[in-house]
């Protein structure tokens, strides 16, 4: 018998539509009066959260970090299964596979359709996500994501799609597995996320996206007392118009991080290229090239680095594998 713990944190599963259309929380979680037909697995349930994604933070990030942490070293819990809003699915599932390290698994669901509209995704999400957690196969895989069928890498998945249940991809590397009706079958395993304790969260890092004509308008903005690092969704395989490129030479020379990678929703960024404001130049600069990661896991990657107070060269080298 496996004991599965449910964290249940809000987003458009645990939310219903009304008669205009609109979607939106409800004071009762829907998910608790669900009953699952699951065999050998006891669960036990706490809605930790109720919170549309887009109002999760890095702090409720490190509350379920510490609870899973609790749930696994004192409460002899087999795995976890974690029910959260789809818009930062992702990144609240990299942040637990960078700061917990591999062996019990934690799941994550979610839906694209809430619990009383028609073909709702939410109690089929939830009871794949929990087969998958007590599977024996799902064990050091990393922190996984299980939507629509389909079992994801948190290193690796995104959200590409606004609407459609199958939103939950992985370009480049592809689905780590599948369930059928009765299998849980794994293609392939990932090799391991570098992983660093996290007791806190601080920092301002934002984004900035690349186009063709930026300027370093917006990078001149920025106020380096209030700023701890930079993501830059660099052009292509990580290059950027010259004059932006200019730009991140302020930061630089104050010892800002600056992290690049690409837009492109496919590949890797590394620095190939020598004009001006190419992904070479950049890195001779002092820019680091993120490893695999698309911008807003970068993001969270670089303030779990700041915080574990990584010196610029080991950040470096946090960041680059
Ligand atoms: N499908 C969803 O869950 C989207 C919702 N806006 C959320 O992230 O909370």
């Amino acid at each position: 018998m496996k004991k599965i713990l449910v964290l249940h944190t809000g987003g458009t599963i645990s939310m219903a539509e009304d008669e205009n259309g609109h979607v939106s929380p409800n004071n009762i979680n829907p998910m608790n009066a669900v009953t699952l037909q699951l065999g050998e697995v006891e669960l036990v349930t706490e809605d930790i959260f109720n919170l549309p994604s887009p109002h999760i933070t890095l702090t409720d990030m490190l509350v379920l970090k510490n609870r899973i942490k609790t749930a696994f070293v004192t409460e002899e819990f087999d795995g976890a299964v974690i029910t959260h809003g789809t818009d930062t699915l992702e990144e609240t599932a990299f942040f637990l596979d960078t700061t917990l390290s591999r062996g019990k698994p934690i799941v994550l669901t979610g839906a694209m359709r809430s619990s009383n509209e028609l073909g709702t995704d939410g109690i089929y999400n939830l009871l794949t996500a929990i087969r998958v957690a007590a599977d024996e196969n799902s064990y050091d895989r990393g922190v996984l994501v299980v939507m629509n069928d389909e079992i994801h890498s948190a290193r690796y998945v995104t959200k590409t799609h606004t609407t459609n249940v199958s939103t939950f991809q992985t370009p480049t590397h592809g689905p780590l597995g599948l369930l059928t009706k009765n299998k849980i079958i794994y293609f392939h395993k990932d090799s391991e996320n570098q992983h660093l304790e996290s007791h806190t969260v601080h920092g301002n890092v934002p984004i900035v996206k690349a186009f063709a004509g930026m300027t370093g308008q917006i990078l001149d903005l920025l106020d380096l007392e209030k700023l701890d690092g930079i993501v830059i969704e660099a052009l292509g395989a990580g290059n950027l118009p010259p004059i932006a490129s200019h730009s991140l030479q302020r930061l630089l020379k104050n010892n800002i991080p600056v992290v690049l990678v690409s837009r492109c929703f496919n590949g890797i960024a590394e620095p190939v290229y020598s004009y001006e404001g190419g992904g070479s130049q950049l890195h001779d600069a002092g820019v680091m090239f993120a490893d695999e990661v698309n911008s807003q896991k970068a993001r969270i990657k670089l303030i779990i680095g700041l915080n574990a107070g990584l010196t610029l060269e080991q950040l470096r080298d946090f960041m680059e594998n």
